[in-house]
């Protein structure tokens, strides 16, 4: 078969994007990891596909699978870049509303930068003296570090992902950096197995520990990553989170076909 298919990044965090509207592509762990290996096929930390969802009011449903092919809990990265793909192919015109495995998001285009409505947030939980473990549509570990550019993220990020305190589900690593002009984040995240050079749910993770545990005293706080800069606005409540947003660039980088 070929297969059509949409490369897009969003602050470097790569997506493998296929309109499945019509339904053609099966779920399937061994092709979708291929798809996304970097040697041996188009190379993404994930695959998205953008499906029709059965209630008319809501534009369309996002499937996201990890680059080992398994399919997983929210991409906030790769939500922003769905939302641009579903605009580039004239789904909606300035705001939608569309369905992920967390529940429904609302989201706005404007230019190549796209705002990411994610769900409250119910809790912060600490689990050592620098770091806190939460859930913004996908599981969060924050620590603090300083010197985070030269932080072993790898090494460290696997070690934590792999122990007892997140046992056989895993959860995604996030090093953060209080910085003057607000956070610098690096992530080690589950299913790709490696640092990405950003996390759009860990991200966001990070900017509600950080105003939780009293280190940062405002919204909205400007992230930096690797891979770019993201912005995350949020209102507390007595306990966690409202009005969660996630702000920032997304590309389309190019089309392809590949034959599978
Ligand atoms: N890159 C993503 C997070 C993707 C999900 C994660 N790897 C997991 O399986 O928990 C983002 O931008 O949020």
């Amino acid at each position: 078969m070929q297969l059509e298919f949409y490369k897009y990044q969003g602050t470097g965090n790569d997506f493998i994007l296929i309109d499945n509207r019509k339904e053609f592509f099966k779920n399937d762990t061994k092709l979708i990891a291929r798809l996304c290996d970097r040697k041996f096929g188009i190379g993404a930390d994930g695959l998205i596909l953008l499906e029709n969802h059965p209630n008319q009011e809501i534009d369309f449903k996002m499937v996201y699978f990890n680059a080992d092919g398994k399919e997983s809990t929210m991409c906030g990265n790769g939500g922003r870049c769905l939302v641009h793909f579903a605009h580039f192919l004239g789904i909606f015109k300035e705001e939608t509303h569309f369905m992920a495995v967390d529940g429904l998001h609302a989201a706005a285009v404007e230019n190549n930068e796209v705002s990411l409505q994610m769900q409250d947030v119910s809790f912060v939980k600490k689990v050592s003296d620098n770091a806190y473990f939460t859930d913004t549509g996908s599981p969060h570990h924050v620590a603090f570090v300083d010197d985070l550019v030269n932080f072993p993220v790898y090494a460290n990020g696997k070690e934590i992902r792999n122990s007892s305190l997140y046992g056989k589900e895993g959860s995604n690593i996030n090093f953060v950096e209080v910085q003057s002009k607000g956070l610098f984040v690096r992530t080690y995240e589950r299913g790709v197995e490696d640092e990405t050079l950003s996390c759009g749910t860990g991200v966001t993770a990070a900017a509600l520990v950080a105003y939780h545990s009293k280190q940062i005293i405002k919204s909205p706080v400007a992230i930096k990553t690797l891979g770019g800069s993201l912005q995350i606005s949020f209102i507390p409540k007595e306990r966690g989170f409202t009005n969660v947003f996630l702000k920032g660039p997304a590309q389309q980088v190019f089309k392809g076909s590949i034959t599978c």
